[in-house]
């Protein structure tokens, strides 16, 4: 059995449709959902996470409906957003008490024991009894996803999971999501390609209100390999007339005029370039 089947899904609020005909199935790993502003990415997580229903269509978790069964499935989904509250003036301690009470998860002895495991993995520990109120936002998201992971949810949803957060943080909260994901279904919702490129072994391009691509990122960008150039213009007009004529990923000024990174087409350019190897930015871009 997956551990999440999305059947048929369909979302509309009243007129609206935002999205139609969503299929796909996963089990462990780190699946990621990317998709411009507004391409649906958080109504699709709060469909997952049992919190919104749809309008059409099924989603199981361990084979229960979401809509059925919508209490056994809370226990089971775990959903970070992207901004949620804590309570500044506690400590980890005590606000991670404080879900296992409201949750009865068992002796207090029990609780404190699954605290300090879980406070172990978000590596939180050595501030565990500092107020929250001091907290840097990367010790805040990984706080967060304690909150989350006590609960020992089979699958965890995290909404933007690195926005806000500094170099060395997001490359922390990574790894701490990949560490976990060997064990459960990871979902992350971004727009940023950096998160896919660093953890994701699955991905899904929202567009037009439906999955465009699932796969690996791999697949994805195999679907322009070999299209990824970079030439240096100097001429204004030249740069004018590419830019209108190609879909351009990056520019910067240098020295002898403006380096482009580009998408070729099938037609052999007019220009000097040299084929680069292809990133999911280029991906990003080139099916948005
Ligand atoms: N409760 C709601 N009522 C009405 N429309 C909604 C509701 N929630 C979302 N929408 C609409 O659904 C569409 C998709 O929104 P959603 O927040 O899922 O996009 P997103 O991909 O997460 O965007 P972003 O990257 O900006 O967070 C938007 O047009 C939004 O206005």
């Amino acid at each position: 059995m997956n551990k999440l089947e999305v059947a048929n899904v369909y979302k509309s609020f009243r007129k609206n449709e935002v999205l139609k005909d969503i299929n796909f199935k996963a089990n462990t790993g780190i699946l990621g959902i990317l998709g411009n502003h507004g391409s649906g990415k958080t109504v699709l997580m709060n469909l997952i996470s049992g919190l919104t229903k749809p309008t059409q269509g099924r989603v199981l978790i361990n084979g229960l409906d979401t809509v059925d069964n919508s209490i056994q499935v809370k226990e089971r989904v775990g959903y970070l957003p992207q901004d949620f509250s804590l309570y500044d003036e506690l400590n980890a301690y005590e606000m991670l008490g404080y879900i296992g009470k409201l949750n009865k998860m068992g002796t207090r002895q029990q609780i404190d024991d699954r605290i300090d495991e879980v406070l172990e993995w978000v590596n939180l520990k050595g501030a565990a009894y500092r107020k929250v109120g001091s907290y840097s936002p990367g010790m805040r998201r990984r706080l967060g996803i304690s909150l989350v992971l006590i609960k020992d949810p089979d699958i965890i949803l995290v909404d933007e999971p690195t926005t806000g957060l500094d170099p060395l943080e997001q490359i922390r909260f990574r790894a701490l999501l990949a560490s976990l994901g060997e064990r459960k279904l990871i979902l992350l919702s971004t727009h940023h390609v950096d998160d896919i490129a660093a953890i994701c072994d699955q991905l899904i391009f929202l567009k037009n209100k439906t999955v465009d691509f699932y796969g690996t990122p791999n697949q994805w960008l195999g679907g322009i390999q070999s299209r990824i150039a970079e030439t240096v213009i100097r001429d204004r007009n030249q740069l004018s007339e590419l830019t209108r004529e190609y879909k351009v990923i990056s520019m910067k000024q240098v020295e002898s005029g403006v380096h482009v990174r580009l998408i070729l087409r099938s037609t052999e350019p007019y220009f000097p370039y040299t084929l680069v190897n292809t990133e999911l930015e280029d991906a990003l871009v080139y099916y948005s």
